[in-house]
């Protein structure tokens, strides 16, 4: 596998994020294989690939919630530590944060509620400055803000894809892992989403963006993967994936997640 630029292409850096032989099953069947996935400081890295190449799983093992079923083996190295046996909470308050496809929002809670329970760690932990975290979530999700005290439930998709978001922000990761933001959303809010995402460089945080809508991921992002049938096909910097003739045919054809 080739070395490549890390830290939004800055080679230099050593990144804060780094799999290596990671590989997962669910029981007897092979799920998944990753040689290496590095993720640098402030970088976008995108995971493309179809339903069921294993986008889910990989982001699960890096959190540490695979289903019950789920056995992963490899090294996950965070910042200056090898975390494969912390715990899902242990992660989360070393600053790894994840925001699953289905969201998991408490509909029955306002939005100001759901986005103090993201930065509940921080209150426990004695952290005075973890309010002002809201302040930045409103900053960035003006939407939010209007709607703070609606219940959750009753958002419209993207402003719900906004809420998980801001929910995971409100834990000051330093590594945030999206699955799949774009799913179900209408083509102008997906473009919303995805502005959003790249302004997410400014925070300083790095983005391990998992996506089926290539198109908009390797436009925000600054290096990619393409994942197929567990296994990783090819790698490299966003722009030159987009110009990737295999890239292009499997995943920027016409008709295919066509958002503009
Ligand atoms: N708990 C599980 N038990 C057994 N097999 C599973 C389990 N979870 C996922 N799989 C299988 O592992 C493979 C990868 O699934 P995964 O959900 O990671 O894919 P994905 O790329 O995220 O797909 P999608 O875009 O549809 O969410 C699939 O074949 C799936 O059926």
């Amino acid at each position: 596998m080739s070395e490549h630029p890390v830290a939004g292409n800055d080679q230099r850096q050593p990144p804060v994020l780094a799999v290596t032989d990671l590989t997962v099953r669910y029981g007897k069947v092979h799920a998944l294989t990753v040689p290496e996935l590095k993720v640098a400081p402030g970088a976008i890295v995108t995971v493309i690939g179809a339903n069921g190449a294993g986008k889910s799983t990989m982001l699960n093992a890096i959190m540490g919630s695979l289903p019950r079923n789920g056995r992963a083996s490899g090294s996950v190295r965070y910042q200056n530590d090898q975390i494969e046996h912390w715990g899902v909470e242990h992660r989360v308050a070393q600053g790894l944060a994840l925001v699953p496809e289905k969201r998991e929002l408490f509909g029955s809670m306002s939005v100001e509620d759901n986005l103090l329970l993201g930065g509940f760690r921080r209150y426990r932990a004695g952290e005075r400055q973890w309010r002002d975290s809201m302040d930045e979530v409103f900053t960035l999700f003006p939407r939010l803000k209007e709607r703070r005290q609606q219940m959750a439930g009753t958002l419209s998709g993207g402003e719900r894809q906004m809420l998980a978001v801001g929910r995971a922000l409100m834990s000051k990761p330093s590594v945030l892992m999206l699955d799949e933001p774009s799913l179900g959303l209408a083509p102008r809010i997906v473009r919303e989403i995805f502005h959003i995402i790249a302004g997410l460089r400014a925070t300083g945080v790095a983005t391990l963006l998992v996506e089926q809508n290539a198109r908009a991921a390797l436009q925000v992002a600054d290096y990619g993967y393409v994942l197929e049938a567990g296994a990783v096909s090819l790698e490299g910097p966003a722009h030159e994936l987009r110009d990737n003739p295999a890239v292009i045919e499997s995943y920027l054809g016409l008709g295919k997640h066509r958002d503009d």
